[in-house]
């Protein structure tokens, strides 16, 4: 089975405006909600390639129950805990001459509430994949997937981290099975700025001295690149296509990958279905299906893209 773990769920506003000016009352041209957070993306990505999954994680307030309703919809298992204070997310990401996001804070997780998740994970089994993916809200430790996976430890279950910073960084000697930090999220973990490939790399290759098995690094309209827990090095460019909204590209590339490496443990037609997963999301207003995501793994498996 596959879990996804969102901590921290939202709505995602996504707004467009022609024209946008900071410290002005702006009017938008375009709006739509779409349920969101990283692990819910994931799940509703995998449903799209035909893979189930249970997404766990928390909800409050009337944001929560919305989310809740929306869930229903999109394909796969849910078994959300509901907690008492606060409000899941309405994460803000206005597309205009820019990109700009503003995500909320979520709400407040009480210790009681986590050992409930606790004792839903208890219940995994060898084989199972584990997805935590996303921020945490404040009030829970930045040491919260570190424990999680210490929790697993030794039960065979693949555990896939997409978090930045020491949420990722205090995973890593728990040998998680994957990471995708994208490339400036990468520097950051190491007080850097990358600007060549090689440089991406070498720090990547860090992320795997320091315990992770495989190491994704996306890099948006400049493709990905992935270090294999054979030391294998492979790069994926982007197939042509209009940028709509690339919010959850990132979680679609990790649905895909993961679809692609259950299927044959292939790890070249994991980044290309990952690829191109990430890409299908890019080109369409809300998160890719599966014609659009097929459709752009055809055209990466022409020469020239790797
Ligand atoms: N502008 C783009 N054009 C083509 N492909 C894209 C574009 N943006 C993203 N992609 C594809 O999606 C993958 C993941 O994108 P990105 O690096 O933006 O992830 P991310 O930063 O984790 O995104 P998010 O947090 O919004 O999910 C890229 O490696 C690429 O394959
Ligand atoms: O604040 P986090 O948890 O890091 O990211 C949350 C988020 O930006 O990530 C998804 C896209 O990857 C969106 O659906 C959601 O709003």
């Amino acid at each position: 089975m596959i879990y996804t773990v969102t901590f921290n769920p939202a709505l995602d506003y996504v707004v467009k405006a022609d024209h946008f000016t900071l410290g002005a009352v702006n009017r938008a041209d375009w709006e739509g909600i779409y349920c969101g957070g990283k692990g819910l993306n994931v799940s509703t990505v995998l449903a799209a390639l035909e893979l189930g999954s249970t997404a766990l994680g928390f909800v409050a307030g009337f944001t929560g129950h919305e989310i809740l309703e929306r869930v229903k919809n999109l394909g796969f298992r849910s078994d959300f805990i509901q907690v008492e204070k606060g409000m899941s997310r309405i994460n803000v990401k206005i597309k205009s001459q820019e990109e700009t996001e503003l995500n909320g804070m979520g709400p407040e997780i009480a210790t009681e509430d986590l050992e409930i998740l606790f004792h839903k994970l208890d219940c995994l089994s060898s084989g199972d994949v584990l997805i935590l993916s996303g921020s945490i809200p404040k009030t829970i430790d930045d040491d919260i997937y570190e424990r999680i996976m210490a929790r697993l430890r030794g039960r065979e279950i693949r555990i896939v981290v997409d978090a930045t910073k020491d949420l990722l960084i205090n995973v890593l000697p728990y040998e998680p099975f994957l990471i995708k930090p994208n490339n400036h999220e990468l520097g950051e973990m190491f007080h850097v700025t990358l600007t060549t490939i090689e440089e991406i790399i070498e720090y990547a290759k860090r992320l795997q001295e320091m315990g992770a098995q495989n190491v994704l690094i996306s890099m948006a309209g400049d493709g990905a690149v992935l270090i294999t827990d054979k030391k294998e090095v492979y790069r994926m460019g982007v197939p042509k296509g209009t940028v709509k909204n690339s919010v959850g590209a990132g979680d679609s590339m990790v649905a895909g990958f993961l679809a692609g490496y259950l299927e044959n443990g292939n790890y070249e037609h994991a980044l290309r279905l990952g690829s191109a997963a990430g890409s299908a999301t890019a080109f369409t207003e809300g998160l890719a299906g599966r014609d659009e995501i097929m459709k752009l793994y055809e055209e990466l498996s022409k020469e020239g893209y790797r």
